[in-house]
């Protein structure tokens, strides 16, 4: 496994502000585009991300409309009322990150259409060995001069302007070995509230601790909306030519379905395996291997999604060392085949039908087992037929799997 498939990944989506500058008469991210809430435009992208484990939501204090409306997302998504600034926002979130993950994203709502690809870009340079902070970037376009006010008259003037090639324009996600940026942040623990405002970011409090800061490429469609004519820039991302570009960008997920049957062995010493555990209290399923369906339908599934053939392709007579294997050997091997063929797994749901064996009790360790086998989220679910068919009769059972896979996109493309 990669060390980007090992992160564990917690994302606090600083959503608290006001929106002071865009004058919305509502919290900023409340604020709607295409029907939806800029913090819902946020988590939609996120959510896509399969490293990401948590997200921690930062809601404006008094206002309870952010947390009702996301009361009906995965519960990964967690909400926390925010502080008086954004770095007091991030604390907020930071304190309640789960102490086992390995890295923290912070994003702003402000900028809600940060594509999937940027948060890939982002986790994929911080699972480079030593890489302990990376933000995006984007080069600058007008020149920018450091300024003061004339002791004499009182008026702006230049003090500075920097040569141009070195700066840039920093954006969000901002990603960090989890550790390093609470240790970055618990050097704030005496800062007063004001001295919190002049914080802008969080790579620069990171920085201050003198560690280094990767850059990666940042994205114009991570435009941060702060001013009326920022809702006018993000509108014209859904116009047809910009959205063909959004296309042409998106990693498109793949389906796939499998199905298994298995009579039940007329030998009633036959073992009873399903869905990668022992059932000692059943009469096993018949067959040249285990006879377990659900492992057999969800590597169908997986190769189905994959576009790379079927069961008997793969485990057929040319790979005799599979004669026989368990139903958990096969579905390993089929998650090495997938991702050999360029393809990361998002997650694969199974359904069986059967009379026996009585599966609710033992379900979360069937979750977690296979989950372990193929490094990413399976969920079992069983139901009878109301007494019909041969599932009913109790006499075969059958397994129906689903598998969403997406394309690795190769690092600069
Ligand atoms: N007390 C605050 C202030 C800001 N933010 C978040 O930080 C991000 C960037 O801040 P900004 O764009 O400045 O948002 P606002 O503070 O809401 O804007 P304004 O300064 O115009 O009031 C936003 O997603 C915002 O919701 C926050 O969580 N808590
Ligand atoms: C974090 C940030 O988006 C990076 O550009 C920016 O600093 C937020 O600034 P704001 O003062 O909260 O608008």
């Amino acid at each position: 496994m990669s060390e980007q498939q090992e992160q564990s990944v917690a994302v606090i989506l600083v959503a608290a502000g006001t929106g002071t500058r865009l004058g919305a008469g509502m919290p900023k991210a409340l604020v709607q585009v295409r029907g939806k809430s800029l913090a819902e435009h946020a988590l939609d992208s996120m959510l896509c991300v399969p490293q990401v484990k948590e997200i921690i939501v930062v809601v404006p204090p008094e206002d309870s409309r952010l947390t009702e409306r996301l009361s009906g997302y995965p519960q990964l998504v967690r909400t926390v009322p925010g502080g008086s600034s954004r770095a007091a926002s991030v604390r907020k979130g930071l304190a309640k990150v789960s102490a086992d993950v390995s890295h923290i994203l912070v994003h702003d709502a402000a900028r809600a259409f940060a594509p999937v690809a940027q948060y890939e870009l982002i986790l994929a340079e911080l699972g480079k060995p030593g890489v302990q902070a990376v933000i995006p970037a984007l080069a600058v376009t007008d020149t920018i001069s450091v300024v003061a006010s004339d002791p004499e008259t009182g008026s702006q003037i230049v003090v500075q302007t920097p040569d141009r090639s070195t700066l840039r324009a920093v954006q969000t996600p901002q990603g960090f070995a989890a550790q390093t940026l609470l240790a970055a942040h618990s050097r704030l623990d005496h800062y007063s509230l004001k001295d919190l405002e002049r914080v802008t970011d969080d790579a620069s409090i990171v920085r201050a601790c003198d560690i280094e800061v990767h850059i990666v490429p940042g994205d114009a469609r991570s435009l941060k909306v702060t001013h009326p004519e920022d809702l006018d820039a993000v509108n014209r991302l859904f116009e047809p030519a910009q959205r063909n570009q959004l296309e042409q960008n998106m990693v498109i997920p793949r389906i796939g379905n499998g199905i298994d049957v298995h009579a039940v062995s007329t030998d009633p010493t036959r073992q009873m395996w399903l869905a990668g555990l022992f059932f000692p209290d059943d009469i096993g399923l018949s067959g040249h291997s285990d006879g377990d369906a659900v492992a057999h339908a969800a590597c169908d599934a997986l190769f189905s999604a994959s576009g790379i053939g079927d069961l008997g392709t793969h485990f057929g007579v040319d790979r005799p060392e599979f004669a026989g294997a368990s139903g958990v050997s096969l579905l390993a091997e089929a998650a090495r085949l997938v991702r050999e063929a360029g393809f990361e797994i998002g997650n694969v749901a199974v359904q069986f039908v059967a009379r026996r064996p009585r599966f609710a009790a033992r379900r979360e360790e069937a979750n977690q087992l296979l989950s372990d086998v193929l490094g990413a989220p399976v969920s079992v679910t069983a139901t009878t037929s109301d007494g019909l068919g041969y599932e009913g009769e109790g006499i075969g059972v059958t397994a129906y799997a689903t598998a969403l896979v997406y394309p690795v996109v190769p690092e600069g493309q």
